[in-house]
């Protein structure tokens, strides 16, 4: 544990008395996560438990905690703190109060529009980018790993621990992303893959966006990963009702050759992503957050 501390900067302080849980927002194999208030700042916080009774895991907390600690961009979820106490570590991040946009479809229980995916497509691909650029791949990019601030800023997280129970074993027996969003390049060749892995993700997770539901969410997860590679790139169910940009733009993250797949600085460019930005800077997704919280 000495050497855990020492590593990741471990707070001396006891987190206890630094936070106060208000509710409980998940539970996953690792521990839980609460919303908290920070007691000094009144600032609302998210609050991740890890229980570290056996030592199995370790290694993945302390890559998390690396990676936090280094990604500092307005799109990526913002790293707090982390503090240990009765052998549990408390890892703090920034709360995002809209929850994750794969829950406001869930909520709203239709498809966004396409400018409220437009906006989130911009966010997330400026945090890919950036992830990028610093030579990392997030490899489970999807509705439930984007966030959306109170104010409606849109912030990439991964909450691959908890999703471990959604996650399929691969051959090599080792957890790999949830396999509705996977790659065809990462199934059939795990060890060997680049960061359009991430952009063929991002595409799937844009008719997620517009679906609620990835494509061939109705097969069982095994079976995908026969059929990613197999059959062609999914589409839009009614692509007829959505703009040749919107339409454009998933074609080209959904390139199944990767070498021929745009990265995030070219798809920046888009006409479809040009629009995105002016949306978010319209505030398009506040109003989505608001409209989402005033219905719970
Ligand atoms: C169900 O309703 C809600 C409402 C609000 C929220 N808001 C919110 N805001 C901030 N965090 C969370 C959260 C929810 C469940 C699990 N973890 C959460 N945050 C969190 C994330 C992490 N780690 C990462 O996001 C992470 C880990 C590795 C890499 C990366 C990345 F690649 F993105 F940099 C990000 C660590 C600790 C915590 C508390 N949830 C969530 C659900």
């Amino acid at each position: 544990m000495t050497t855990l501390k020492t590593s990741l900067g471990i707070s001396k302080a006891d987190p206890a008395l630094l936070f106060e849980l208000i509710e409980e927002l998940g539970k996953g194999s690792y521990g839980s996560v609460y919303k908290a208030r920070q007691k000094g700042t009144g600032e609302i916080v998210a609050v991740k438990m890890i229980s570290l009774e056996e030592d199995e895991g370790l290694d993945d907390i302390k890559i998390e905690i690396e990676i936090l600690k280094k990604c500092k961009h307005k799109n990526i979820v913002k790293y707090i703190g982390t503090y240990f106490k009765e052998e549990t570590l408390w890892i703090v991040m920034e709360y995002c109060g809209g929850g994750s946009v794969s829950d406001l479809c869930q909520i709203l229980e239709k498809g966004l529009s396409e400018q409220q995916i437009a906006a989130i497509m911009y966010g997330s691909l400026e945090g890919l980018n950036y992830f990028h650029s610093n030579r990392k791949i997030h490899r489970d990019i999807k509705g439930g790993n984007i966030l959306l601030t109170d104010k409606g800023d849109v912030k990439l997280a991964d909450f691959g621990v908890s999703a471990q129970l959604t996650k399929t074993m691969s051959k090599r027996n080792t957890f790999i992303g949830t396999p509705y969003w996977m790659a065809p390049e990462v199934i059939q060749d795990y060890q060997n893959y680049d960061s359009r892995a991430d952009i063929w993700s991002l595409g799937i997770t844009a008719i997620e966006l517009a679906e609620i539901v990835p494509p061939r969410c109705d097969i069982h997860p095994m079976r995908v990963l026969f059929i990613i590679p197999k059959k062609e790139a999914p589409k839009l169910k009614n692509a007829r009702n959505y703009s040749k940009e919107f339409n454009d733009f998933i074609a080209k993250c959904l390139v199944k050759n990767y070498e021929k797949r745009p990265k995030a600085k070219q798809l920046l460019k888009h006409p479809f992503i040009k629009k995105g930005r002016k949306f978010l800077k319209g505030n398009i997704l506040f109003d989505l957050v608001e409209d989402v919280n005033q219905l719970v």
